[in-house]
């Protein structure tokens, strides 16, 4: 059984340790975002890139290659492998839906965009 603690309830001090706990999240998840964003603006570019050169959207030698490094530095880090496997699977699959429509976007004559 789940015992419910109301937050009048929980000691002062484990309360600060996790407030400044969550403090260090929520700044780590902020960094997290921007890093996302700046990858997430250079991937548009390799997009247009590829759209120009009718280049595939996708490269398995590529993604076999980036994960097998971050499979590495996620060891080094301690942190799980599979799970940084699954976050950059996750991430590259939503670059290659962007790569794909930027492609269509240029074989149905749309407007080129800046990149
Ligand atoms: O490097 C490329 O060719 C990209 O398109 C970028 C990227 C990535 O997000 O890292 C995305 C798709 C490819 O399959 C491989 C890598």
């Amino acid at each position: 059984m789940t015992s419910n603690t109301s937050p009048g309830d929980i000691d002062p001090a484990v309360r600060e340790e996790l407030a400044r706990l969550r403090d260090s999240i929520d700044n780590i998840d902020a960094a997290v975002v921007h890093m996302l964003a700046e990858r997430f603006k250079c991937t548009q570019q390799v997009g247009h890139l590829k759209a120009r050169h009718r280049l595939p959207p996708a490269d398995p030698a590529r993604e076999t290659r980036q994960i097998a490094r971050l499979r590495t530095l996620a060891e080094n880090a301690k942190l799980d492998p599979a799970f940084a496997e699954k976050f950059l699977n996750f991430i590259i699959a939503e670059v290659i839906r962007h790569h794909e429509s930027i492609a269509e976007d240029a074989v149905n004559g749309a407007a080129p965009t800046a990149n």
